[in-house]
């Protein structure tokens, strides 16, 4: 399929997301055509355009049947509905208008099967969908986000230069979009994207925790101490979203009437709920397929965990109760003189934990890249990371892809590498003081303690499932390698130990 010459597009749904990227393709000198069943966020697009006076590049559509007939074939069309089945809703009530050669383009955070589903459905009318995340939130949506499509190498051809009209650009100004691969594995990594986002967002929120409640500081010094880890040149957190974010969050106070100066964060309530309401479905996904391609991806899976049992306060509050007051948390035991150090060694465990997450989000993209055979390219994922999205950390996209420019890097095991092997060995003291130093003080940091029980357990040659393979043995009759065996990877050992034979009341 050659380059398409795109002028004209349709954007269904224009929430949050949808709005900003209608906003931003008018800007970017494209003719929008949209429709959204919402009423409200109709108007909310049609007054934002009217003020940005890109009205006559902002067209409402009565249905999506209007919307179709506004476009010539070949159309392009954006989707940014949520997943599940407003997706298909929405695929639905375009599929009858469409034409052969027509490109669906899902922005949404879709599962990667279900892109794959709808692939093969449009394809069998001679239309192509690509699964195409979109990251950095409605900020990045409005001036140029990272953008991770994944489809047939026909449509990817015929799109990619449209795209990189749109995408962020990152320090050097090249485009944080690029040509995923096959199926559904564009929505695989922005899945697996999302899921470094959580791992990282749990380990920043304990360092908060860490600093506010730990050492006592006030919300402007917190920001004070997250802006100089982003903005130091030196530093392993510069150039990192969700610190520069951090920052900001920790200074906003609200000065409306109502709001009397106060820290807005001071007055948000502890409670994550859009995993458990399922609005939106990354973290689970990335969670279940850790667990089925058998990846211990332990930072993101205790990260997902730690938000699920923080959405239903009530609950909490019931376990408290029963728990005679439950646990709290309460200042660190660091000496004034030893803070500085501390803030140190806690901004050293913050980088082991985010870099742990990549090394586990890596490792599962590489599973399931073999399992599936979709040929990816890890440097051209890395450069989907470096602007526009959340999980923008330009230390560790460095680190990273000097490793992967090594020819002779294992992409099946990324821990495995010096580059990573050398810089989480380097930081383990750091981190193991930093876990100790809370566990004392009740403080909450099941991602940081659980990334340095990743790293123990990872790195070590001796564990105590030596144990629970002769427990498995003794009661299954499993099988187990014999320490003298020669190493082989995960393959079912030859010997047996008669622990205790089986008896029955006829046997003697
Ligand atoms: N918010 C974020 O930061 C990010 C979100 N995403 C993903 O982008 C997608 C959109 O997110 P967001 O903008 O936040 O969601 P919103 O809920 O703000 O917007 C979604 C819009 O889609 C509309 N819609 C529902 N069904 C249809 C349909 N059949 N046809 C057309 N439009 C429809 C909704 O209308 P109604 O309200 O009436 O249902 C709503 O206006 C989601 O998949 C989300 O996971 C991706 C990156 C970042
Ligand atoms: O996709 C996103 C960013 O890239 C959205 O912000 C999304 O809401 C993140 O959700 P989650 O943390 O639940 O995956």
């Amino acid at each position: 399929m050659p380059e398409l010459e795109v002028k004209k597009v349709g954007m269904l749904g224009v929430g949050s997301m949808g709005a900003m990227l209608a906003l931003l393709m008018a800007e970017r000198g494209y003719e929008v055509y949209f429709w959204d069943p919402s009423e409200k966020n109709t108007s909310t697009l049609t007054t934002h355009s009217t003020t940005l006076h890109l009205t006559p590049r902002i067209h409402h559509s009565s249905t999506p049947s209007s919307l179709c007939a506004s476009l010539s074939p070949p159309r392009v069309l954006l989707l940014s509905t949520p997943h599940g089945s407003a997706a298909d809703r929405c695929i639905a009530s375009l599929s009858p208008h469409l034409s052969p050669g027509d490109l669906v383009l899902d922005c949404g955070n879709s599962h990667w099967g279900a892109t794959e589903r709808r692939q093969h459905a449009l394809a069998a009318q001679g239309v192509h969908l690509l699964g195409c995340g979109v990251s950095g939130g409605y900020q990045s949506a409005r001036a140029g986000p990272s953008i991770t499509p994944g489809g047939s190498a026909a449509a990817l051809d015929a799109v990619m230069p449209f795209l990189r009209t749109l995408a962020a650009r990152d320090g050097s100004g090249k485009p944080c979009v690029v040509r995923v691969g096959p199926g559904g594995s564009g929505h695989y990594v922005k899945m697996v994207h999302n899921g470094i986002e959580q791992g990282m967002m749990g380990a920043v929120a304990e360092a908060w925790l860490l600093l506010k409640r730990g050492l006592g500081l006030g919300h402007d010094e917190v920001g004070g101490v997250l802006r100089d880890w982003n903005d130091d040149g030196s530093s392993p957190l510069r150039d990192c979203f969700l610190v520069a974010i951090g920052a900001d969050v920790e200074r906003a106070t609200d000065e409306s009437s109502g709001g009397g100066g106060r820290h807005v964060v001071s007055q948000v309530r502890d409670t994550v709920v859009q995993d458990v309401d399922e609005e939106e479905g990354t973290g689970v996904w990335t969670c279940e397929e850790a667990v089925a391609r058998h990846v211990p991806a332990a930072s993101i899976v205790s990260a997902h965990l730690f938000r699920c049992a923080s959405a239903d306060l009530a609950r909490r509050q019931r376990n408290r109760q029963s728990g005679n007051g439950g646990v709290s948390g309460q200042s660190l035991s660091v000496r004034s003189e030893e803070r500085e150090q501390f803030i140190e060694a806690l901004r050293t465990t913050t980088y082991f934990s985010f870099l742990a997450c990549f090394v586990q989000g890596l490792d599962l993209i590489r599973q399931k890249d073999k399992d599936r055979g979709w040929g990816l390219d890890y440097r051209e994922i890395l450069q989907l990371w470096r602007g526009g999205c959340i999980i923008k950390a330009s230390h560790i996209t460095d680190l990273l892809e000097r490793m992967f420019s090594r020819a002779d890097h294992d992409p099946d095991d990324i821990l495995s590498n010096p580059e990573v092997g050398h810089e989480l060995a380097r930081c383990f003291p750091a981190a193991k003081q930093v876990v100790l130093r809370a566990v004392e003080a009740d403080l909450f940091v099941p991602v940081i303690s659980q990334t340095l029980e990743y790293y123990k357990y990872e790195t070590s040659t001796e564990l105590p499932t030596q144990f629970m393979e002769a427990q498995l043995d003794y009661f299954g009759q499993h099988m187990f390698e014999r320490k003298d065996d020669p190493v082989r990877g995960p393959t079912k050992g030859e010997h047996h130990f008669e622990w205790k034979p089986a008896k029955g009341s006829s046997d003697e």
